[in-house]
């Protein structure tokens, strides 16, 4: 223990020391003074470096150094949150990184397969104090014993499943198990599933997966940065915490609903009009309503453009050719508009030659071409034929195009159509990927922002040159007072050798210093390095289209559980959770065929046997082969039914809430209204000693006590969800008086 701690205490010392020094050149950094544009951007850049490596020291410092290996040959390593080297001229490793290949045995390494190893130690503290260490013998020829020799391996795992809740998920960097490892380090390139059941660590697995990924291929993802898409705020406020706890900040966590910039989805949709909503179908409904803007006069109804040369007449066969050589093009809907435009006025144009050109005696037209180009721009230029071909092809945002969709959607059975149909109202999470297939199908009209764009790059350009041309000058300066030196055959280099001046402008068009994830959270057609989709299952076809848009490349890892599917939305849930493949393969197969991996975890961390022995038996009711995953503790405590009236279940709640960590009641939404003294009102804060939440809310998370009410009013996977987030002990509650779905307050969900 005494030299664990005299370990223990050095790291943090040399930390202690490497944070005075990151400290150190934040501020000297942000002392300097510029006028120089590239002096500040460099400055501003880096800040934000400086910054961030100090925030990754920082975090570090919460459990630093946590296990330690000794190998055959000797050799010992000290793993930690981050790595630290020493202060010496050969910058010796101090604590190795736990995501470095060196510190894998640590987590791979078994009796049978020893991996070089002699011995492993978990190294357990508080603070900077050592308080316990753990011993696993990996050699067994090896006589050493040192009295920390554990007698059940798992025994700092178990600490860890078994400790209070606190409202926010935490890392568990100490305790990776082997199946896990080789999924968080699996290689980056190409489509990942990972299915489990409840508590198989599928988030914690994909949260490590994005700190590994940031460390593996820093270079690459500091630039395009890494997406977590969770299903809903809650859930991401609850897992926000581990990758800065990992010392990694350069990561966008986003819902569906938010990824699109400039949109801020706080309405609601019925379950029902989600599922329209979400329907892989939707995309063509859409293409179609776009082509419905494509419009063209009545025949025999054409319309008469006041103009100079008398009146110009825009005929039905006129814009059916237009639009038929517009769409051909095959560009979205905005940039197709300047080839409707163009050959309408040609048309028009021909209109005026013939009138104002023509030989009365039948011979050819008298104007010459400049004369008819002068007659064209004239057409061009009338603010009348504009409005026209405007009122045929109107130019189109996303957020018009959907909202005019909306008030009277086209293209759906009735009763679909109804579901959707919204004359105003905020914009939904399920309107969002419906922006987003607009946007494509619209395509955007950034003519102004693409000249104003090569504007500044001409102006960047001019202003590398004057860069390079002082370098130039100053350079033949300094050696103006050397003899024989000839300037130009100097083996100096200096910039003027290496960089052009468009180089150079690149440069600073790079040098744009908000981070990558930033960048990426305000441009809509952002290419992301990776993506991880929690609760993938709970997705929906025009959702999987968006996020498929944002990841070319194709490198994402997606966990999920497909019997844990709650939301219409999504594909319909199989009959088992055995065929997870054929429900993984109707999502994915649109965008990568069978390229796809999966890989299943197969033990509950989570719950206790006898919870989840409970929550299997429920579900076998419907589905007498179900087989849930295998937990990895019993804790000896039963899961309980009562008959109890609604007015009561708050009193319940205080009378079990454990003395430290947390109880939800998952309940319907439509009795949450009648079950008072909860406090349901506000955001959900998942930090209180108690929350009631419904179990769509309650996906993703876990409590150490939970109270399921009603559960004859849930859907089989919601009970399965809302029976599963127990830690320590769950209680099964009936309402004293019968409750229907009738009977109950509506729901705002359900009412939409
Ligand atoms: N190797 C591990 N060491 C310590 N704790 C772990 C480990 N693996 C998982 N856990 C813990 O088990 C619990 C369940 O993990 P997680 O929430 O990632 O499961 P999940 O598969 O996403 O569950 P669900 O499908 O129910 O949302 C969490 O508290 C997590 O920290």
């Amino acid at each position: 223990m005494r030299q664990e701690q005299r370990f223990v205490s050095l790291a943090h010392e040399r930390l202690d020391q490497l944070r005075a020094e990151a400290e150190a050149a934040v501020r000297a950094t942000i002392a300097q003074v510029s006028t120089d544009r590239q002096a500040r951007v460099e400055r501003d850049i880096g800040v934000a470096e400086h910054s961030a490596s100090l925030a990754a020291l920082n975090a570090a410092d919460a459990g630093l150094c946590f296990g330690r290996i000794d190998r055959r040959d000797g050799v010992t390593h000290h793993i930690g949150r981050t790595g630290i080297r020493k202060d010496d001229t050969e910058r010796t490793p101090l604590l190795i990184d736990w995501r470095a290949p060196v510190a894998r045995p640590f987590y791979l390494a078994t009796g049978y397969e020893p991996m070089g190893l002699r011995r492993r130690r978990h190294i357990t503290s508080e603070g900077r104090t050592v308080t316990a260490l753990h011993d696993e013998i990996m050699d067994l020829a090896d006589p050493t014993r040192t009295g920390y020799e554990s007698h059940d391996a798992d025994e700092v795992l178990l600490a860890a499943l078994g400790s209070a809740r606190t409202g926010r998920m935490g890392d568990i960097v100490s305790t990776i198990q082997a199946e896990q490892d080789h999924i968080i380090r699996a290689p980056q390139r190409g489509l990942l599933v990972v299915e489990g059941g409840p508590g198989t660590g599928k988030t914690a697995v994909a949260l490590h997966r994005a700190a590994y990924l940031l460390y593996a291929h820093r270079e690459q993802l500091a630039k395009r940065a890494v997406l977590i898409v969770g299903p809903n705020p809650a859930f991401l406020g609850y897992i926000g915490e581990v990758l800065p706890s990992l010392g990694e900040t350069g990561v966008l966590l986003a819902t569906v609903g938010e990824l699109f910039p400039g949109v801020h989805a706080t309405g609601t949709d019925s379950p029902a009009a989600a599922a329209v909503k979400g329907r892989a179908d939707m995309s063509a409904v859409l293409a179609e309503a776009v082509r419905d803007r494509q419009r063209v006069p009545e025949k025999g109804e054409p319309i008469v453009i006041a103009h100079d040369d008398g009146e110009l007449v825009l005929d039905w066969d006129m814009a059916v050719e237009a639009r038929h050589k517009a769409r051909e093009t095959g560009l979205p809907h905005n940039l197709a508009m300047p080839y409707f435009a163009f050959r309408i006025v040609d048309d028009l144009t021909d209109q005026v030659v013939d009138r104002i050109g023509a030989d009365p005696y039948g011979g050819p037209n008298f104007l010459g071409p400049d004369d008819i180009a002068q007659l064209g721009k004239a057409v061009a230029a009338s603010s009348e034929v504009h409005a026209a071909i405007r009122s045929l092809w109107p130019s189109l945002t996303p957020q018009e195009f959907l909202a005019d969709y909306l008030a009277d959607p086209t293209g759906l059975p009735d009763e679909d159509a109804a579901l959707i149909r919204r004359t105003r109202g905020p914009w939904t999470s399920a309107d969002v990927p419906l922006l987003d297939e607009a946007a494509e199908l619209l395509g955007e009209d950034d003519s102004a922002a693409r000249a104003a764009a090569e504007a500044e790059r001409a102006r960047r350009i001019a202003y590398a040159q004057g860069v390079l041309d002082v370098s130039y000058a100053s350079r033949t300066y300094e050696f103006e007072d050397k003899e024989d030196v000839d300037a130009d055959a100097s083996e100096v280099l200096s910039a003027h050798d290496i960089i052009d001046a468009e180089r150079m402008a690149e440069r600073h068009e790079e040098a744009d210093h908000r981070s990558a994830a930033e960048r990426a959270a305000a441009d809509r057609t952002w290419a992301f390095g990776h993506i991880i989709v929690d609760e993938a299952q709970e997705l929906s076809a025009m959702a999987w289209r968006l996020l498929m848009r944002r990841c070319p490349t194709r490198s994402m890892t997606l966990v999920g559980d497909p019997a844990q599917t709650g939301d219409l939305a999504a594909p319909p849930t199989p009959k088992a959770v055995g065929d997870g493949g054929d429900f993984w393969q109707q999502i994915l197969g649109p965008f990568v065929e069978d390229r796809w991996e999966l890989a299943r975890l197969g033990v509950n961390y989570r719950t206790p046997a006898e919870i989840m022995e409970y929550a299997a038996g429920r579900r076998r009711a419907g589905d007498p082969g179900f087989t849930p995953p295998r937990s990895i503790r019993s804790t000896g405590v039963h899961p309980w039914e009562r008959t109890v009236a609604l007015a009561e279940v708050a009193r319940l709640a205080q009378e079990e809430a454990p003395a430290e960590g947390r109880l939800a009641v998952i309940a319907p939404r439509e009795l949450h209204a009648r079950l008072t003294g909860l406090g349901d009102d506000g955001p959900l804060d998942l930090s209180r000693p108690v929350v009631l939440i419904d179990p769509r809310q309650a996906k993703g998370l876990e409590f150490d006590t939970v109270l399921v009410v009603a559960p004859e009013l849930m859907l089989p996977n919601d009970l399965y969800v809302a029976l599963t987030r127990a830690t320590q002990r769950l209680g099964v509650i009936t309402p004293a008086a019968p409750v229907t779905p009738a009977s109950a307050t509506p729901s705002p969900v359900a009412a939409g």
